[in-house]
Order: C-alpha cells, then sequence, then structure tokens
C-alpha cells in the first residue's frame, strides 16, 4: 500500500519528506501556478457541526432540505441517493444508536459520532464490506500525529470520559485506542467550510493532513461539497514544502503562536513567525490589536515601552494615557452586557443600537486597521443583514474592506468573498460602478482560490456579467447568504459547548461512583 501511495503522489508531482522538527511534509516535485489544485481527497470520515444537524445532508453535505432517519432520529438526508449511499456504514451506527440507554444519548456530540464512524468504518473497510485503496484505508489514520506526550492529565481524563461514551454505542471499542484516536483526530480533523467560508461540519482527511502550517502559506484548503481541495496560492517551485494555514491569520504573531501551541501543539516557525521580536512585527501586532491615536485624524500606530507607561502614536508623538481608556472601555462592557440581555429576550432592534453604540466607542479606542473592530462589524454586518437592512450593512461592510485587503493580502478565500458581499450589497444600494468593481476584484480572488469550476463560481461570473450588462435582475435579496463569523480552515478543537456538556456529564459520573 505505500508503494501504491507513493505512486500515486508521484503521479502528482507530489511526495512526502520527513522534517526532524515538523515530522512528515508535503513536497512538490513539479511546479505548480496559482490556482492549480495540489491534492484532493474525500474524508475518510466526517459529521456536520451540531446547529447544522438537521439543515445539511449528512452525505453529500449540501445545504439543503433533509430528511431524518426514520430509525435513529440522529441522520438526516437529502435523499434517497444519498441514504443508499451511506448505508453500509450508517447501518451499524443505526443500529448502535436506536438501541442507545436513555442517558447516553445527549452525548452523541459531532465529535463522538465522528469516533463511532471512525471504528465502523475501519471495521468495514477490515471485512471488505467497504473496498481500501491507497489513499483511503485506515493505516493512513494510523499514520497522524496524535501528540499523546503533551496531552495534560485533564484532557486525558476527558478524552477516556469521551471513550466511554464510544464505548457506550459501540461496546466491541476499545477505550484506551478511542483516547488516543480521540486526540488524534483533535490534531488532524478540519472545519469543511461551504464555499463562502462558513464552517458546516469537520472531516478527517488523512492525505490532506500530511500537509503543515505556515502562517504565509503557498496554499489554501477549500471544498467543493465534501471534497477537500488544496490549490496553490502561488507560483510553488518544484521542491517545495506545500503549506496551508491552521488557524486565522489575521492576528498578531503572539497570538497566532499561542493558538498554534495549545491548539495544535507546535511553535511555528514561519517567516513571520521569526519576526517576532522585531520592531515591523510589534507595530503590525499594535495595528492589529492596538488603540487608536488621540488625533482622531491620524492613524499612527501606539506604541509603550513599558507596562505602566503611557502609549505614544509613532507618527504624530502624541500620549495616549491609560487612565481615559480604562473609563472608556467600563462603558463598553456595560454596553455589550445589555445588547447580550437584548439578545437573549430576543428584543433585536435593542441589541442591534446598542452593538452600534459599543461599535462607536470601539472606534474611539482602537486602531482603524483593528481586528477586533473589524470583528466587531462583522457582527453587526450579520444582523444587519438578517433583517434585510442591506443599506446599512454596506456602511459597515465598506469600512472592513480596506482591514480585509491588509489582514488577508494577495488571493485569500476571506478577502475575495468579502468583495463578494460587498459588491452584491453596493448593487442592492444602486453603487452600479462600485458593484462590478468589487466583484471584479472577487472574481480575481476567488478564480484561484476556488477555481473556475464550481458551482459557486459559474455563479460569480454570471453575476458579473450580467452587472456589467446592466440586468436589473443581478442581486436580489434572495442572493444574500446570512454572513456569519469565517473559522479558520484547519484542525479543529472540541466546541466550548462540548466541553461544557462532556465535563459536566463527567462530574456527575464520578459524584454517582464516588456515592
Ligand atoms: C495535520 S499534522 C501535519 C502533518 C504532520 N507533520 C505529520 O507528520 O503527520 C499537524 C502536526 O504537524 C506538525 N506541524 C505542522 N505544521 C508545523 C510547523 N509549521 N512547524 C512545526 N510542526 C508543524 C505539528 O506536530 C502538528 O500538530
Amino acid at each position: 500500500m505505500e508503494e501504491e501511495l507513493k505512486s500515486y503522489l508521484q503521479e502528482r508531482g507530489l511526495k512526502v519528506t520527513t522534517d526532524p522538527m515538523k515530522g512528515r511534509c508535503l513536497f512538490t516535485i513539479k511546479e505548480f501556478h496559482p490556482g492549480d489544485v495540489i491534492i484532493s481527497q474525500e474524508p475518510y470520515v466526517f459529521v456536520p457541526h451540531r446547529e447544522f444537524t438537521n439543515s445539511v445532508c449528512h452525505f453529500c453535505f449540501a445545504v439543503t432540505e433533509v430528511k431524518m432517519c426514520s430509525a435513529c432520529h440522529y441522520v438526516w438526508y437529502c435523499s434517497r441517493e444519498c441514504q443508499k449511499l451511506d448505508w453500509k456504514l450508517h447501518r451499524l451506527e443505526c443500529r448502535a444508536l436506536k438501541t442507545l440507554e436513555k442517558q447516553w444519548q445527549i452525548y452523541v456530540l459531532p465529535t463522538i459520532r465522528l469516533n463511532v464512524r471512525l471504528y465502523i468504518r475501519r471495521k468495514l473497510q477490515n471485512e471488505k464490506v467497504i473496498p481500501t485503496t491507497a489513499v483511503d484505508n485506515f493505516n493512513l489514520v494510523e499514520a497522524l500525529v496524535a501528540h499523546l506526550s503533551s496531552i495534560g492529565a485533564d484532557r486525558m481524563a476527558l478524552f477516556y470520559h469521551m471513550a466511554n461514551i464510544v464505548n457506550n454505542i459501540l461496546p466491541w471499542s476499545d477505550l484506551q485506542e478511542t483516547a488516543e484516536n480521540i486526540s488524534k483526530l483533535e490534531h488532524n480533523t478540519v472545519n469543511i467550510l461551504d464555499s463562502e467560508m462558513e464552517p458546516l461540519g469537520m472531516g478527517l482527511y488523512p492525505l490532506i493532513a500530511i500537509t503543515n502550517h505556515s502562517c504565509v502559506p503557498n496554499s489554501v484548503l477549500v471544498f467543493e461539497g465534501k471534497l477537500a481541495v488544496i490549490r496553490a496560492l502561488q507560483h510553488i517551485p518544484r521542491d517545495s514544502e506545500v503549506s496551508i494555514s491552521y488557524i486565522d491569520t489575521a492576528s498578531s504573531t503572539m497570538t497566532r503562536q499561542s493558538e498554534l501551541q495549545e491548539r495544535h501543539s507546535f511553535t511555528c516557525t514561519c517567516p513571520l513567525c521569526c519576526k517576532v521580536d522585531e520592531f515591523d512585527d510589534m507595530e503590525e501586532g499594535a495595528a492589529l490589536h492596538g488603540y487608536h491615536c488621540m488625533d482622531y485624524g491620524c492613524n499612527g500606530i501606539l506604541l509603550s515601552n513599558s507596562a505602566d507607561a503611557d502609549f505614544i502614536c509613532q507618527q504624530c508623538g502624541r500620549a495616549r494615557t491609560k487612565k481615559v481608556d480604562k473609563k472608556l472601555l467600563k462603558k463598553m462592557k456595560s454596553k455589550l452586557a445589555k445588547a447580550r440581555d437584548a439578545m437573549a429576550s430576543n428584543r433585536n432592534e435593542e441589541a442591534l443600537s446598542l452593538l452600534m453604540m459599543h461599535e462607536k466607542m470601539q472606534r474611539q479606542l482602537c486602531h482603524p486597521l483593528s481586528v477586533l473592530l473589524m470583528q466587531a462589524r462583522d457582527g453587526l454586518i450579520m444582523r444587519l443583514m438578517q433583517q434585510d437592512d442591506w443599506l446599512e450593512a454596506l456602511e459597515y461592510c465598506r469600512l472592513t474592506i480596506p482591514v480585509y485587503e491588509r489582514v488577508y493580502p494577495g488571493f485569500h478565500p476571506s478577502l475575495g468573498v468579502r468583495y463578494y458581499l460587498c459588491g452584491k450589497l453596493e448593487w442592492l444600494a444602486g453603487e452600479r460602478e462600485k458593484a462590478i468593481t468589487l466583484l471584479t476584484k472577487a472574481v480575481d480572488v476567488l478564480r484561484v482560490t476556488h477555481g473556475s469550476d464550481v458551482p459557486f463560481m459559474k455563479d460569480l461570473f454570471m453575476k458579473l456579467e450580467k452587472a456589467e450588462s446592466g440586468d436589473p435582475s443581478t442581486i436580489s435579496a434572495s442572493d444574500m447568504v446570512k454572513l456569519r463569523r469565517p473559522l479558520p480552515g484547519a484542525s479543529i478543537k472540541l466546541s466550548v459547548s462540548e466541553l461544557a456538556t462532556l465535563a459536566n456529564a463527567l462530574a456527575i459520573e464520578m459524584s454517582g461512583a464516588s456515592s
């Protein structure tokens, strides 16, 4: 099988090498050009995220009307075809889930299902019920990193608890092996994103998982349904390492480094991370996470040379004292708390107006290129779009463009998707020329990241063509997909709410055991 894999990769201009720091690496043995597909793979196992359980087909990952499996009530399909295609695997899963004792039913979370499916798929491949190929076999899963030695005792206890849940669903599973697999899944599973880079679910792609991370990657991971595709973002000469980004790169070097260490158990030494102590890197961090100059006409970056010193604008020399900021921060916290209260009791108008006030205060505090401000505006755009307030959403969307251009430079899917959204909003606002400019920019970026053949791109090409010909039906309200915050493209951890549910279950079980 190893030889088969080698020749599979060779045919695609690739090879696997090993590096003492990174482990396995994916290398090119031919050159690739921007937009070229480097490698693609169907998932070994995959499940939708909890919030999409009943809006995404559990087999083809289409976001559409789905029907529940009437036997287990856990799995949903868009058609009889999808149900049939999944049946070999789901048959065992279905039998296990429908006989599951009631007290265990609430723990059938996506991460647990992923493990259950991993077990079943391996069993079925061992029994030759499901065929194996060079790129679809459990050996590839076995070769993935698990970082068991760097897992803390608390986390390991949680993995064993999860393994216990899996064992209640599949009594023939092995506790230790499942706990180790959970760690493996944590380090290698990726978020499956839709074309607008919205996370729909998670999948394990053992071949794709050989690709290492860089904060300045030469490639990008995108999805066509559940098919994972790695595309070149630039010219990649032969004998180069293929890299993708595991995280949202819109953050300072220190933030990126701690996220990579915490979530992926390594220290990044990419060209951007190597600059960690340099002045340029500090300035960049201060723009992304720092304060606005007290002269609101000045866009200088503020730096402080000690913990209790004022911040000094590097452009005009004005100082910003921390005392003033404390007051403003207190006001902002209170607005945010009130907005959350309003959201919790569905007082949406009130929540929106509080969030707008909060954003205004944030403008006084944050540098115009701040990612915090950008994220707050993304949240507002989403809320305004949910209320079909296209004009107000456009105002905020325009403000985010320079920040997106800075934090997602070059061919970045998030930038392309943002140009697309802003272009659609400009069209709805009657700004034809601006819309065409933005849709053209979207095409330029997304053609490289997504390729030209996917339905999403065909739709964009058609919209641009219609806009250029002045067709009034180019974009309508139904084209406005509700925006959520894009998540990084690679690797998942258990979500906070999943962890809370499981930790709670663990506490209950332990108190039960001791009484
Ligand atoms: C999805 S795997 C990538 C393939 C991995 N190198 C292997 O041998 O299977 C992720 C793991 O690879 C390693 N890794 C990825 N990118 C790295 C980098 N830039 N520097 C050091 N280690 C890295 C880390 O151990 C990380 O947890």
